[in-house]
């Protein structure tokens, strides 16, 4: 049931709160909250309300075309689903609603290390692409583990999230003392790198205990070879922010970026992602995809993403609003909703194609500096 008293929930935020009405206080203040003073998750959010579409007229619309390609796959829309722990908090199947409904548009998910479903059955229900987030353990044995079955179960790339040397100081999972409950787990992992998750402590979060023990925040660029080498997945780096660090990553080979800052859950007062994404896409010069999360709520944020440099966006709490309000037909609908709107959009401004969102469609200060140094043609691998 998704009905409201006005009827089928017409947007996400519709969603946001259908799933507050329906889940337990705690798990929608840890679905919901971020890092300290939560500016960075409004932040987020008043980013894509700043920019200004400049529709064009006259420019044949009777088909929109949303189909691209993804690393390589083919997608129904440029969209996908950001790795989030623990599906099963949402609903009761968890990831395999998640990966049923983005199968529906054939968008990749990014599942999470601290799936609360098994590979091989995320995989059994999935029809659009998988791909594996990581978080550096200490234990490397495990993460070899993990990355080797997630191969074996068909998953297309691996996603290392690099924003995340410790969890962020999240005031609300500490003042509800977050846990996971007893029938919620980590099946991936095994049993030693699990600990403190289920325990209880008034004034902290079992979350935050379990990073600090089990996170390696020794983390640096040296690494990422030993990962290569132990895989022949892409690697993408999530939770890029800067020019610089762009730069470097395209440098070693990386095969993709998501600007992203966690939905504003790790740094307060870290940029907002639409504010970070064209340093990142001109230092990144077309040599990988770039994609980006935090705060989509809209197909017209979608449409302002695109048009400033990103291949596709991924969705963070929408999906888990979805799930909270229907399982998988929730988060179906979430995702139709977002790639109808973007359609709309694209109509609406005049463009008929992927390739057509380019900067000039956009009114704001970050938009006229991308269209300073435009490039004619769309760098190599963007669409
Ligand atoms: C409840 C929740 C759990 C998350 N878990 C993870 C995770 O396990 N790994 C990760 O890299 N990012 C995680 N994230 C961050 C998302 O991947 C993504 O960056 C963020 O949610 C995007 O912002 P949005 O929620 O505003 O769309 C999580 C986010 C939420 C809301
Ligand atoms: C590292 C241990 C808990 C993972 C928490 C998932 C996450 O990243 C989040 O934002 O929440």
């Amino acid at each position: 049931m998704t009905d409201t008293a006005l009827g089928r929930p017409l947007t996400v935020e519709e969603y946001a709160r259908l799933a507050q009405a329906r889940l337990p206080g705690a798990t929608w203040h840890y679905f919901d909250g971020g890092a300290g003073t939560e500016s960075t998750v409004e932040g987020n959010l008043a980013a894509f309300r700043r920019v200004r579409i400049r529709p064009r007229v006259l420019n044949d619309v009777s088909r929109c075309d949303l189909s691209t390609t993804i690393l390589g796959d083919p997608v129904g829309a440029p969209l996908g689903v950001a790795p989030m722990a623990y599906h099963e908090l949402a609903c009761e199947e968890g990831e395999l609603a998640t990966v049923e409904a983005a199968g529906e548009l054939r968008v990749p998910t990014v599942v999470g290390i601290f799936a609360s479903r098994t590979f091989e059955d995320i995989a059994a229900h999935a029809t659009g692409p998988l791909w594996l987030q990581l978080y550096w353990l200490h234990r490397r044995d495990v993460l070899e583990r993990v990355v080797r079955r997630a191969e074996d179960a068909g998953f297309r790339a691996l996603v290392l999230t690099v924003d995340t040397p410790r969890l962020g100081r999240r005031l609300r999972e500490a003042r509800h003392g977050f846990h996971l409950p007893p029938h919620i787990t980590a099946p991936n992992l095994d049993g030693e790198v699990t600990g403190f998750l289920h325990e209880r402590k008034d004034g902290s979060s079992a979350l935050s205990r379990h990073a600090d023990a089990f996170i390696d925040p020794s983390l640096s660029w040296s690494d990422l070879d030993w990962l290569r080498s132990r895989t022949r997945l892409p690697l993408v780096l999530k939770g890029v922010l800067t020019a610089e660090d762009a730069a470097r990553a395209a440098e070693q080979g990386i095969d993709g970026l998501v600007v992203s800052n966690h939905g504003g859950r790790q740094l307060d007062g870290a940029a907002a992602t639409m504010d970070a994404l064209p340093d990142v896409v001109r230092a990144v010069a077309g040599r990988c995809p770039v994609f980006l999360d935090g705060g989509v709520r809209s197909g017209t944020d979608v449409l302002k993403a695109l048009a400033l440099g990103a291949q596709a966006v991924f969705l963070g709490r929408p999906v888990l609003w979805g799930l909270a309000a229907n399982g998988e037909a929730g988060a179906r609908h979430v995702l139709t909703l977002l790639r109808d709107e973007l359609e709309d959009a694209m109509a609406l401004s005049g463009c008929p194609s992927l390739a057509s969102l380019t900067p000039e469609r956009l009114d704001c200060e970050r938009a006229a500096a991308a269209r300073n140094d435009a490039h004619d043609d769309p760098p190599e691998g963007r669409r």
